[in-house]
């Protein structure tokens, strides 16, 4: 993307480039006399982009909601852009993206108008690295709704509505964007696009993303790096190989000799494998080696976890990840 200096502009705080976007020291939160984070931890850098996963009712949202600034913490250290959310003002807001679960007001505006309309409102956080609005015709073309450009919102079916809700969330152009379960009512090419978008969002402008979903082959396509919340604490943090091979220890390996069908778990999957063609050579087929899947080593951790906190498996990956 080219900057563009917009007339009027303002400069809006930066952080420098080694800052972490996001910033999160024993994070607490107690809805009356109830507990629901316990003390969460986590970082996240420029262009990373993170999948907070965890069961229903585990504080994701709550999480969300204090980095957002909408929601105040109990305790604990928050910087989200290096400004504590509790104090962020606009220039501050207006660096933040949000897609939220859905949007259900503005079904008389026009598409193109909405996201014109809205976008205005960012012209004045314009930096000279960053231009704001997206301008719209480019945007409609980034979510896929050119054809939809002069149709009324409450025209537009489900998937439509969500990609317009995505394009409503990134029109400020954020350098951090928060979306929640972003593809529900989506077909698989439109999951497949919106998965492309994150991905030239992360890497081309480096916008830093937090998605929270139930949709383990989402989280895994789409993130960097896992975040697992349960009993109000991040239990597992780091990139869905990680979390799988940690968990799992042992890969699967299944091929066929002359027809007869074979299957072994071995630590050691390449290793295995040479031996296998050192014995075997050309006569080994449909050879198909499979690790735990996130989502294997997701039901492990929470598992684990509601089990009365029996957490070797968690304590493993997290200090696994204090090593690297
Ligand atoms: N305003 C509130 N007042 C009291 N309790 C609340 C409030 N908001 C959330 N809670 C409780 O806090 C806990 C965490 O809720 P939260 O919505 O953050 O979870 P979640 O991980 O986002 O869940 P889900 O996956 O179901 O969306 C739940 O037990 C919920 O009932």
């Amino acid at each position: 993307m080219t900057a563009v200096e917009l007339a009027g502009a303002t400069e809006t705080p930066h952080p420098p480039d080694t800052d972490p976007v996001l910033d999160v020291r024993g994070l607490r939160m107690r809805y009356g006399a109830v507990d629901v984070l316990h003390g969460v931890d986590f970082t996240a850098r420029r262009g990373e982009v993170l999948a907070l996963l965890g069961p229903n009712g585990a504080g994701k949202s709550t999480t969300i909601e204090i980095l957002e600034g909408f929601r105040l913490r109990s305790a604990g250290e928050v910087r989200v852009l290096g400004t504590d959310p509790a104090r962020g003002d606009e220039a501050w807001r207006a660096r933040l993206g949000v897609v939220l679960q859905s949007w259900r007001d503005h079904g008389r505006w026009l598409v193109g108008d909405l996201l014109t309309h809205l976008g205005s409102y960012y012209a004045p956080y314009a930096t000279a690295a960053i231009r704001r609005p997206w301008p719209t015709a480019d945007l409609l073309d980034t979510v896929g709704l050119t054809g939809q450009a002069g149709r009324r919102v409450n025209q537009l079916s489900g998937g439509q509505r969500r990609r317009l809700d995505v394009a409503v969330g990134i029109v400020g152009r954020p350098e951090l964007l928060f979306l929640d379960e972003p593809t529900v009512g989506f077909d698989p090419a439109a999951r497949r696009e919106f998965h492309d978008l994150v991905h030239r969002l992360a890497d081309l402008d480096e916008t830093t993303i937090l998605v929270t979903t139930h949709d383990l082959d989402e989280a895994e396509k789409l993130a960097d790096r896992i975040l697992i919340l349960a009993g109000g604490r991040v239990i597992a943090d780091g990139s869905a190989d990680e979390l799988s091979r940690r968990v799992a220890g042992k890969a699967e390996i299944r091929w066929s000799v002359d027809g007869e069908r074979f299957v072994h778990a071995a630590t050691d999957a390449t290793g295995f494998v040479r031996e296998l063609f050192a014995q075997h050579g050309d006569a080994v087929a449909d050879l198909e080696v499979r690790r735990a899947s996130l989502e294997d080593a997701y039901m492990t951790l929470v598992r684990e976890h509601e089990s009365g906190g029996r957490t070797d498996t968690a304590l493993r990956v997290l200090r696994g990840e204090e090593e690297r």
